[in-house]
């Protein structure tokens, strides 16, 4: 059981992975991951369950919510229209918020200007069970370059962080684990990226998630209204 305490951030500590990608480990205290645990319940639950996607005729591991706007592959739209037509929730103000301190958190090394303001207006919460897994890919049905911001809860996991080429190397793998904020724009924003690996069991005390693991990546969609 790892906890986010003692010298745990001293040997993760807060770094650019590359050039508009910043890793800001423990950045969520336990009772903000756990306050955030709870909404995540909520918003699994509708009035657009949680699914997995369906890609190519498959169906993705990783089971998806969205708020703001729904994302199917590869669009995004109001209305969930390949799971039961229903508006998806407006993206919540909090979240606004929140992006925005991620981004001050970071500086401006992530793509927004100094006196531009982020509006995040949809948001992917995905829920990834022991055996899930997120193939390499680019976030690309953003017409917007504006930074994705993402933040993890519960249980530990592989992070693969590419370039913006291709699927494969160059490549760095990183452990997210729960409360960690990661945000990549800027000559990132279009970087392949995946998860090859949950670790089971990995999840802090007080996270409110006892298995899995919930991510949240913020996004601008580019979409007008
Ligand atoms: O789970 C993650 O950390 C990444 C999720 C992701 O890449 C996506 O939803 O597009
Ligand atoms: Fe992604």
């Amino acid at each position: 059981m790892s906890t986010l305490f003692g010298d745990e951030l001293f040997e993760r500590p807060r770094r650019e992975v590359a050039p508009g990608a910043h890793w800001v480990p423990g950045w969520l205290t336990l009772r903000q991951q756990s306050w955030i645990t709870a909404r995540f319940r909520e918003w699994a639950a509708g009035p657009v369950p949680i699914r997995g996607a369906v890609v190519n005729g498959h169906e993705m591991s990783v089971k998806t919510v969205c708020l703001g706007w729904h994302w199917r592959p590869y669009a995004y739209s109001r209305e969930a229209v390949d799971v039961n037509g229903n508006r998806v929730l407006d993206f919540p103000d909090w979240m606004v918020r929140l992006g925005r301190r991620a981004l001050a958190e970071v500086g401006e090394g992530a793509g927004v200007a100094a006196g531009e303001i982020y509006h995040p207006d949809t948001a992917l919460v995905n829920y990834y069970d022991h055996d899930a897994r997120m193939g390499m890919h680019q976030d690309k049905d953003e017409s917007s370059l504006a930074p994705v911001v993402s933040l993890s809860i519960g249980d530990t996991c592989r992070f693969r962080f590419g370039n913006t080429e291709n699927r494969g190397r160059p490549y760095e793998d990183i452990d997210l684990a729960s409360g960690d904020l990661f945000v990549f724009g800027g000559p990132s924003r279009l970087a392949y990226h995946g998860i090859p690996k949950i670790y089971p069991g990995t999840a802090p005390d007080g996270c409110g998630l006892e298995r899995g693991r919930i991510n949240i990546t913020m996004r601008v969609t580019g979409l007008p209204g």
